[in-house]
């Protein structure tokens, strides 16, 4: 946020209590002069109040109303400051840490050290955060706002950055690319990967952080692991990764949701000649699905599950769901109406679909994973600072010991799941991708499935202590409003809650339990 002018034209406490009437009216706020005067009037808070401080400090009564940027956007009317006084008020300015206690993680807090993270990250965080504050965030507002989807102009320039090709996680498709922030591909690692997820999820705007390629980054990979038509492979990846073309991943039906093998009704029958496939079938609730080009799509082959590329083209049509957020995310109901896909278009072998499917969950729940919880700790650091300016029967709401309890079990599930999610990150950095299927995909499954959790408590908590502002789009409880209306994407996409926890357990004792008490 851009810091506020701080003039040279000094007055006195005396000579702004005289402008205390609806022709001049004058308050002070953090010991800055604002000229109200003309404002007054067409204010959103009426003029009844401004008159009731005019001519005085307002700071209390300004930041129990607003956030501090709503100052950054009237900063026209400051018009001086008063004598022998200085702001207090701290707010984060571009590429900077949060001051607030609990508000970044532990490993870029002064003193704190980590194991896991070395000079390359330190720096590749410093510029995701700005590249965060300056182009992802604002984009991230207005397309939130207005419904759209990312703009073009946007996603090209994350993959003009070197940007996009990253957010597909370290491998062989980084090779000779320039990365963002001049990381060499060799040294980019999970742990990078980690630092970009979670700077990037705090855009407080759910729907956008699913807009903002999230079809990409599930519905790519296959493409990039298994597509055997060399020729194909590198046209649709470099389309993808130079942000030409849009990929979304269609697996889920209206049948099925998790239960993805049973669920399957759509088909791809072989030609006679078998020279291609004819699909025809249905799916529901595909991310970037209004604006992809390409599906990755799981279809029903004579002996099983398969998967193939579907461009988008004669017999494909899209239509927007309406879902709990806006449709930034272009959530889609697609369907194929005797849809001709070549057979080349089909990823690794037919009726083997599953194992190109379950290659891919890890990745995703990981991803996702990274994200809610660096979002729920940013639930945190709105709750600290509201609780601290909000003045409830003459003291702070955090003077309030049952308040104090409420954030110190939000910042003890979140440190837990940040220091777990480090430990995963860091087998992943060690594992190759096979063992990682083999050995993390339960302790994956269990971490999505706790991060979750605790976002399920800190959005219950959050609007608690916000009260009528946790539940109202725009103005000061925003970022609240829109997590208790969204955090439950996370604990449904990419395999739900009870899905995931069973799934690890089964896994954990597949080969049964030899050991007796
Ligand atoms: C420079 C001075 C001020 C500016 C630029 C300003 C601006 C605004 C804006 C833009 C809103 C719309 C809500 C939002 O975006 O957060 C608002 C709402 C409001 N303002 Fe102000 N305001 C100022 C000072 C004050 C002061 C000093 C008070 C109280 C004494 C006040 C009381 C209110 C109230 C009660 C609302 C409605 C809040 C709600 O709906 O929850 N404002 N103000």
């Amino acid at each position: 946020m851009d810091p506020l002018p701080i003039p040279s034209k000094t007055y006195t406490l005396e000579e702004v209590a005289k402008n205390n009437t609806e022709d001049s009216l004058w308050v002070i706020i953090d010991s800055l002069v604002y000229d109200v005067t003309d404002f007054a009037l067409g204010h959103p808070g009426g003029l009844h109040v401004l008159l009731q401080v005019a001519g005085q400090d307002a700071t209390r009564d300004f930041y129990s109303m607003h956030r501090h940027e709503v100052l950054v956007k009237y900063k026209d009317l400051i018009i001086g400051r008063i004598h022998n006084q200085t702001p207090q008020i701290i707010s984060r300015g571009v590429g900077q840490l949060s001051t607030v206690p609990y508000a970044e993680p532990s490993w870029l807090v002064p003193l704190f050290k980590s194991p896991y993270y070395n000079d390359s990250h330190r720096r590749f965080q410093k510029a995701c955060r700005i590249f965060m504050d300056t182009t992802v965030r604002p984009e991230a507002l207005r397309v939130e706002e207005a419904g759209e989807h990312p703009s073009k102009e946007f996603f090209l320039k994350c993959s003009e950055v070197g940007l996009t090709p990253m957010r597909m996680g370290p491998g062989p498709h980084l090779k000779g690319r320039k990365l963002f922030a001049d990381i060499k591909p060799e040294e980019f690692d999970y742990f990078h990967e980690l630092i970009m997820n979670q700077e990037f999820g705090m855009t407080h705007a759910r729907a956008f952080n699913d807009g903002f390629g999230g079809g990409m980054v599930i519905g790519l990979p296959p493409v990039l692991n298994f597509c055997k038509n060399k020729e194909l492979k590198e046209r649709v990846v470099e389309e993808v990764l130079g942000s030409k073309k849009f990929i979304a991943l269609a697996i889920t039906e209206a049948f099925g949701g998790s239960d993805v093998v049973n669920g399957l009704r759509t088909t791809a029958v072989k030609s006679a000649d078998g020279t291609h496939y004819v699909v025809n079938g249905t799916k529901k609730w595909i991310t970037n699905g209004t604006f992809a080009d390409y599906f990755t799509t799981a279809v029903k082959t004579d002996m099983g599950l398969s998967v193939l590329l579907i461009p988008r083209g004669e017999g494909v049509e899209t239509k927007q769901i309406k879902t709990s957020y806006t449709s930034t995310a272009g959530t889609a109901f697609v369907t194929f109406d005797n849809v001709k896909v070549p057979v080349e278009n089909l990823l690794g072998k037919e009726n083997e679909g599953i194992k190109v499917i379950l290659s891919n969950f890890n990745h995703e729940r990981w991803v996702m994973t990274c994200a809610i919880i660096r979002v729920t700790r940013l639930i945190i650091e709105e709750c600290i600072k509201w609780s601290s300016q909000r003045y409830v029967f003459g003291k702070p709401l955090i003077s309030q010991p049952v308040i104090r309890a409420k954030i110190a079990k939000l910042i003890s599930l979140n440190e837990s799941s940040q220091a777990w999610l480090e430990n995963i990150t860091h087998q992943m950095c060690h594992m190759s991708y096979a063992q990682q299927s083999q050995a993390l995909a339960g302790p994956i499954a269990l971490l999505k499935t706790f991060a979750t959790r605790a976002a399920h408590e800190a959005a219950d908590e959050a609007v608690q202590i916000w009260g009528g502002r946790g539940i109202t789009k725009g103005g000061m409880g925003r970022v609240i409003e829109n997590f208790n209306r969204t955090y439950k994407f996370d604990a449904i996409l990419g395999g739900s809650e009870e899905i995931l926890a069973d799934l690890a357990v089964r896994q954990a004792i597949k080969g049964g339990i030899k050991a007796v008490l």
